[in-house]
């Protein structure tokens, strides 16, 4: 596996050195101690989750958890293609507030990894997409937060204007003037 740092530290593409042979390919997607080789912690993934997007351009984020249930999460494509984002919430980080996006598609071999503290949001850019999630803490409903993925503070290129977004994401609150 390959960890190619991002403008965050911490958030990190990971991506796959498959082995090819007559059959096809076989890959590794996770191991906990590359990942720990990697600088990326203890990430042992405790749920698995599926996202499937019916609509080119939805919209999905940005989420988050607060300590004590900050999350990590290993976010890969199965099927179509997206727009991944990371935006940097840690207190004293130098890259505060800062984001960072990346292309992942349906090849599977390129996963972006969001370390805790980091918020995470994606668009589509084809329909029917589904987008696999390793998360590193189970589910826990009331725990969710949210950014403004059209926060001007945040100032996200998104490459599309979206065009299916849940309300719940429409209305979280925007960054305080003093950000
Ligand atoms: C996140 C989650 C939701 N749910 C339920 C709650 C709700 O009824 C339904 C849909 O949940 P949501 O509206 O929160 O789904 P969604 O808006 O897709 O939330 C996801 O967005 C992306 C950007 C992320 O980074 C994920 O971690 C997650 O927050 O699924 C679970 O049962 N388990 C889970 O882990």
């Amino acid at each position: 596996m390959r960890f190619v740092p991002t403008a965050i530290a911490g958030v990190t593409i990971v991506e796959t050195e498959p082995r090819l042979d007559g059959r096809g390919a076989f890959a590794r997607l996770y191991c906990p101690l590359e990942f720990a080789a990697a600088g990326l912690g203890d990430f042992r993934p405790a749920q698995v989750n599926l996202s499937r997007n019916t609509a080119r351009h939805t919209l999905r984020g940005l989420h988050y958890q607060d300590p004590p249930r900050a999350e990590a999460k290993l976010v890969r494509v199965t099927r179509g293609r997206i727009f991944d984002v990371a935006v940097d919430l840690r207190p004293g980080s130098p890259t505060l507030y800062r984001w960072t996006g990346t292309v992942l598609d349906e090849d599977g071999l390129r996963a972006l990894f969001i370390p805790e503290g980091c918020a995470h949001g994606f668009i589509t850019l084809a329909p029917e997409t589904d987008v696999l999630y390793q998360m590193g803490r189970n589910f826990e409903p009331g725990w969710g937060r949210g950014l403004r993925y059209d926060d001007p503070r945040l100032a996200i290129a998104w490459p599309a204007v979206p065009a299916v977004v849940d309300d719940k994401d429409r209305n979280w609150p925007l960054l305080g003037a003093d950000v």
